[in-house]
């Protein structure tokens, strides 16, 4: 069975860091109000009006008992003034469960809106940011932990507003206690001491404990989705990995598990303590309370009023404390999804970029290019030289490994060459602005991307605001040869795909590719770019592919990556690469004629097919 890596302790917590946390409130509850500023003023205002309920509420059971009294002792018959007052309670009754029941509908409706608004700000910044960056395990940590933030902060935003709603209503009874009998203020400090020092020891540290374990739980959803899902059903089944894998999660799970047990009984047991000293407290006070009564000082409206009032003081004091350490852990996370939305692209800001020209005129041109991945000491490719000249057609060979793709991705400028220079038109192309350069190309990898989504969606990708421009999504459908897949299908261009979803339909692997190259197509780009996106094609849809693309794409920079010697040698140059260097470069002849490695692959293939 194999062992979690490590042993997670939740972090020593800070509660001044929990206190520096709530500088992030403000900047959210902007957002809030960004998001429905109707929605969050009429929130405001319900909790305003119900904020001041609870003292008058109570004083009109004060005035109410006290008035029966009267009415006992004096006998006048007239109980105008009790229905009055009886009445008045029952109104304000039927305000506070109706503001209550509004407060929770805004609150929900807003949270919704806010999720929405924050998955979508979420996606958006990830676009933004750089292929190094999204290949990073931290920053998949940080997305982590920034989703989290869409689901759990609707309550984030109710117990901040009911934070100040309770102040109100703490202030509005300490007022109506302090005016009867100001030393019960030392009684009800003392009740609530101890739940302050409770939440104070254990405040933060759920959120420590989870944020140690966001690793994990990217893991432990990693596993429930590779023990449950339709992508990798076929090999669980295959291979009997179900229970491997519903084991591996188990493990990992129950180290989680064990851990937040201890806390929350822990935080258990210590809440229970305090409380029962908090609880003594509350009847210290109620007996001074009964005996003034009994000795005639206070009345009976008095009694109720001040035990209750007494009662609900403790009571929101206490919810007062234990909400402000849930603030402070909630507003931790928040800080993780602001520092989320300020990653900034890796590329760096730089004031000026060069515009790019409207057609290439040279082409492009390696320099002596080196790389290496972000915190890897392995050259990938180096001493890379060569031109990719305008209108050319050029393919990239070698073996696995090579390089290849890694040429692709330093020519689209996702990653930044090591050493050496990359130019456009003699000019370095980290000088261009980066989105109108990756604008330039129109790329197919080789895990192109199925989206379960309809067939016009899935070649509308290539150039999204052309969605509804049918002769263009025709045309891109016919070059790739999709038009043949899309006729076959009942719903054509509507047809959903994947099995996703309801009425979806899956497609072989040539028929996805052939969807994705008309992506490629639909996108008019000055540069193409097809990385092994034929491998799935059979060998006569392969050639005439190529052979299309290499006709349809006249004029146009070319760039294929692909094993099938026969379909790269129509191109204009081959380059062949091994271990990360060019090995050679040349027309299929030359190559054919220098006899090394291209050669004698050809050579391979070829034999392969006899
Ligand atoms: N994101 C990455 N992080 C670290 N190393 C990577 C990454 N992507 C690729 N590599 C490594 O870079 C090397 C070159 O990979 P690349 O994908 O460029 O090869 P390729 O020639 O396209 O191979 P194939 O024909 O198998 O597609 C490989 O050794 C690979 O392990």
């Amino acid at each position: 069975m194999p062992k979690p890596k490590k042993s997670i302790q939740p972090s020593a917590f800070n509660f001044k860091e929990g206190l520096a946390s709530l500088k992030f409130v403000p900047r959210f509850f902007r957002e809030i109000r960004k998001v429905n500023p109707l929605l969050f003023y009429t929130n405001i205002f319900c909790r305003l009006v119900n904020a001041a309920l609870p003292v008058v509420m109570l004083w009109v059971g004060k005035l109410i008992i006290d008035e029966v009294v009267l009415q006992i002792a004096a006998e006048t018959g007239d109980l105008s003034r009790l229905w009055f007052l009886v009445g008045l309670e029952f109104g304000l009754a039927i305000l506070s469960d109706l503001l209550s029941r509004g407060i929770s509908l805004s609150d929900a409706l807003l949270g919704d809106q806010y999720s929405i608004n924050t998955s979508v700000r979420i996606i958006k910044k990830t676009s933004e940011l750089n292929l190094d960056q999204l290949e990073d395990s931290e920053f998949y940590d940080k997305l982590e932990r920034a989703r989290q933030q869409t689901n759990g902060r609707v309550g984030l935003m109710s117990n901040i507003l009911t934070q100040g709603e309770d102040i109100i209503v703490i202030l509005s009874l300490l007022i109506g206690v302090v005016s009867f009998e100001p030393w019960l203020i030392m009684l009800l400090l003392f009740s609530i001491v101890p739940t302050i020092i409770n939440e104070i020891k254990f405040s933060g540290t759920s959120y420590s404990l989870a944020r140690s374990w966001t690793q994990e739980r990217r893991e432990l959803d990693y596993l429930r989705y590779a023990g449950a899902s339709d992508v990798t059903a076929k090999e669980v089944k295959l291979f009997g990995l179900s229970n491997y894998l519903a084991d591996r999660f188990k493990v990992l799970s129950d180290k989680y598990y064990h851990k937040s047990k201890h806390l929350a009984k822990q935080r258990a047991g210590w809440g229970a303590v305090f409380n029962i000293i908090g609880t003594g407290a509350y009847y210290g006070a109620y007996i001074v309370i009964v005996f003034r009564t009994v000795a005639g000082i206070f009345s009976l409206g008095d009694l109720t009023f001040l035990s209750g009032s007494f009662n609900r003081l403790r009571g929101k004091l206490q919810g007062f404390f234990t909400r402000f350490t849930a603030i402070t852990e909630s507003a931790l996370y928040l800080q993780d999804y602001f520092e989320f939305l300020e990653l900034k692209n890796s590329h760096g800001d730089v004031d000026y970029k060069l515009p790019l020209p409207n057609k290439i005129k040279q082409g492009f041109k390696f320099v002596n290019v080196g790389f290496k991945y972000p915190k890897s000491d392995t050259w990938v490719v180096r001493h890379i030289c060569f031109d990719l000249k305008v209108g050319e057609k050029m393919a990239f060979v070698g073996e696995n490994g090579a390089g290849k793709t890694t040429l692709i991705k330093l020519l689209l400028q996702f990653y930044v060459p090591t050493e050496g220079e990359i130019f456009l038109d003699g000019i370095p192309v980290k000088q261009y602005d980066q989105v109108a350069y990756q604008q330039y190309f129109g790329v197919i990898f080789q895990d192109f991307v199925k989206f379960e989504l309809t067939i016009r969606e899935n070649i509308a990708m290539g150039e999204i605001s052309e969605i509804h421009n049918q002769p263009r999504i025709d045309g891109a459908a016919e070059k790739s040869l999709a038009d043949q897949v899309i006729t076959d299908l009942p719903m054509g261009y509507e047809q959903p795909l994947g099995k996703r979803f309801k009425r979806g339909k899956d497609l072989s692997g040539g028929q996805w590719q052939k969807i994705a190259i008309a992506r490629a197509y639909m996108k008019d780009a000055e540069v193409l770019i097809l990385d092994e996106p034929t491998s799935a094609l059979d060998a006569r849809a392969e050639t005439e592919a190529f052979d299309r693309f290499i006709k349809l794409t006249e004029g146009k920079t070319a760039v294929i990556i692909s094993h099938r010697f026969s379909t790269v040698r129509i191109a204009d140059r081959i380059m062949v690469l091994k271990a990360g260097t060019v090995l050679e470069i040349g027309t299929h002849e030359e190559l054919m004629v220098n006899d090394k490695l291209y050669a004698e692959l050809f050579h391979l293939q070829a034999a392969g097919y006899q």
